[in-house]
């Protein structure tokens, strides 16, 4: 039988990973299907999975993980696209939208290697990351390190560690978890040490917009309350956009203040080399998750002015 959805998704392991997350979700939601065959899952190749050979900073080429999947979802040739919600750029091509954000794992990045903390590696050791938000934030904490460009899929990170080409790298705890490979991690950072970059450890679901079918497929496996923070930290990124070229980093989360809820956004730029960071903290309702992402990013423009 032909397939009643198709999803789209990067071909590394945490893609295919997170594919078949969300396709397993929508078999437990719906016993349409749950039928074998009735969810295929289309590999596509992008940009970013070609060129593995140069340094794609993070605050760089954007949409470089996204662009062909879009173009397959917009001409109909699949009807979903999986995405880690930190690769997906804040401007969607026209009729697209992210509809759905499951609920957020781990978002905080893990240290990788035989150091269980930044301050516990040696002087001068040489750390291994292609993200200028890590390395700018290692070399704040431990200036005399040398950062060095780092990039392949988790496997083949860890192979390069396993053969000490560095002392220690950085993950997202979320990936090595979908991966069921947590072990690896000798700690995980905190956001006061390691701000995460925005919408870690969330995954997302782009659809196209007016399409009812598919939207009902997925309206349960939205987790309104990653939804709310996700769009806090998007908002934030998409008001530092094109404003600086500063290493981003963003996160939020939801707390009850009596009967209120609040959103809590944390925002910082830190210049590449460390030495120049700033911090902004802001709380709002929770219903206003546009309006707190926006004044974390103005707030932060301010402070680098000054
Ligand atoms: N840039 C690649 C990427 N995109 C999302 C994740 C992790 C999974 C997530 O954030 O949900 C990773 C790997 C990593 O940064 O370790």
């Amino acid at each position: 039988m032909t397939a009643l959805l198709r999803i789209g998704t990067r071909g590394s392991p945490l893609a295919l990973t997170q594919a078949n997350i969300v396709k397993s979700a929508l078999a437990a939601a719906h016993p349409v299907l749950a039928a074998p065959d009735a969810i295929a899952i289309e590999v596509i190749k992008t940009t970013g999975d070609l060129v593995q050979d140069r340094n794609l900073a993070e605050i760089g080429g954007k949409g470089l993980f996204t662009k062909e999947i879009e173009d397959q979802l917009s001409d109909g040739r699949i009807d979903l696209a999986v995405h880690s919600m930190k690769d997906v750029p804040t401007v969607l091509p026209d009729g697209l939208a992210i509809t759905t954000i499951l609920e957020r794992d781990d978002p905080r990045d893990a240290l990788i290697g035989p150091y269980a903390s930044l301050a516990a590696l040696p002087p001068g050791a040489i750390v291994g990351t292609s993200s200028l938000r890590r390395g700018a934030q290692v070399l704040h904490a431990r200036p005399d390190v040398t950062i060095v460009p780092f990039r392949g899929n988790v496997e083949t990170r860890l192979r390069k560690l396993r053969e000490g080409q560095v002392a220690a790298t950085l993950l997202a705890a979320a990936g090595l978890n979908r991966l069921k490979m947590s072990a690896e991690a000798a700690a995980i950072l905190e956001p006061d040490v390691m701000l995460p970059a925005i919408a870690q450890g969330a995954i997302g679901i782009e659809a196209r917009i007016g399409d009812e079918q598919v939207a009902a497929f997925l309206a349960p496996l939205d987790h309104a309350e990653t939804h709310l923070c996700v769009r806090a930290e998007r908002a934030l990124l998409a008001t530092l956009d094109g404003n600086c070229r500063t290493p981003i980093g963003g996160y939020a989360r939801l707390s009850h203040d009596g009967g209120m809820r609040q959103l809590t956004l944390d925002g910082l730029l830190i210049s590449p080399d460390g030495r120049h960071g700033f911090r902004k903290r802001l709380t709002a309702p929770a219903d206003q998750p546009d309006a707190l992402g926006k004044a974390v990013g103005e707030a932060l423009l301010a402070a680098q002015r000054d």
